[in-house]
């Protein structure tokens, strides 16, 4: 892992924040400046992820005073561990695909994907640091500084986990949504207003964006076609179902598993490796006292 002594997260070796279609300067000085942020497996990316981005673009026109300046997607560590999960790898290489190819805003950060498991707390909290710390926000036309707000953008499945048992802690939840907000895109089976019911205390930085165009594509569906040989062109980018193709992904996939299952097994897998890592520290110590005179 990189290490620069002025950042206080950890970045995966030559790593560099994506900055190319981030705008610097604000359209309106009067609007609330912030980044969306999708979190996910993208295993692989569809358009309905690309979709969620742009339905959030006309709501936040239509309902709010933010003004968008940027948008990425943020594929999670292989360490989380999700069944289907190909390599941190392939879903960076397939996001980006998609990303630079059929729009002309969406941008990928690797961050989280090439290290260790990030709960989406400290995945916010980077974007902010590196918009807001480093990079010192955006300027408004009449070159005022303003601080940008990450945002959450999530389908209304993951937002319901919030409110399962021992999947997210309150502390994250508080940060997550009292500090930064979210944009929930209805999604088939996983009903809105059910999976807000016990978030209410954060309502006022909770967005609800309904799908005038059911769209139920899930990468679980995807994969299950890939397996049994059958066309997955026009639910995916084309540069994505040619990738896909050119390296035989996903034709030999495990079981499927909920939303939530793989960051209780990612945590589970860190607490793991910091046990392990405190366990060999402690033992060089006893190697040290054992050899000191
Ligand atoms: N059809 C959809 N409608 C609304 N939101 C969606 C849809 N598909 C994915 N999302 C959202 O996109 C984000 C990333 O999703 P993820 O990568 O887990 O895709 P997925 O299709 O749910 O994957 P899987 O089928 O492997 O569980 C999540 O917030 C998820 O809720
Ligand atoms: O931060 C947490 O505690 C946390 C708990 C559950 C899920 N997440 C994140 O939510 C995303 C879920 O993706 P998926 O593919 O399982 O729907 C993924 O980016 C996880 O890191 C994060």
């Amino acid at each position: 892992m990189a290490s620069d002594p002025s950042c206080p997260f950890t970045n995966p070796p030559y790593y560099e924040f994506p900055t190319h279609r981030l705008h610097s300067t604000m359209r309106n000085p009067a609007k609330q400046p912030i980044v969306l942020v999708a979190c996910g497996s993208f295993s692989p990316v569809t358009y309905l992820h690309l979709r969620m981005f742009e339905m959030a673009v006309d709501y936040v026109r239509q309902n709010t005073d933010f003004e968008i300046v940027g948008g990425y997607l943020s594929p999670v560590s292989d360490q989380y561990k999700k069944p289907g999960l190909l390599s941190a790898h392939h879903r960076v290489t397939m996001c980006t695909l998609a990303a630079e190819q059929t729009s002309s805003w969406l941008m990928v950060d690797p961050w989280e994907a090439y290290q260790s498991y990030q709960r989406t707390a400290v995945v916010l909290d980077h974007f902010d640091y590196e918009i807001n710390t480093r990079g010192r926000g955006v300027t408004t036309p009449t070159g005022e500084r303003k601080h940008v707000r990450p945002m959450l953008l999530a389908g209304s499945d993951l937002i319901a986990t919030m409110s399962e048992p021992g999947v997210w802690s309150e502390p994250d939840l508080e940060h997550i949504l009292g500090r930064y907000g979210v944009l929930i895109v209805e999604r088939a089976g996983a009903d809105m207003d059910q999976a807000i019911d016990n978030l209410s205390r954060w309502r006022h930085n909770i967005h609800l964006i309904h799908q005038l165009i059911q769209n139920d594509v899930s990468s679980t569906k995807v994969r299950l076609f890939l397996k049994r040989g059958l066309s997955v062109r026009y639910l995916l980018p084309a540069p994505v179902v040619d990738y896909i193709e050119e390296n035989a992904l996903y034709v030999d996939d495990g079981p499927t598993a909920s939303a939530s299952s793989g960051a209780i097994a990612a945590e589970k897998e860190k607490e793991r490796e910091r046990e392990r890592e405190a366990g060999s520290s402690g033992r060089g110590k006893e190697k040290e006292k054992a050899a000191a005179p």
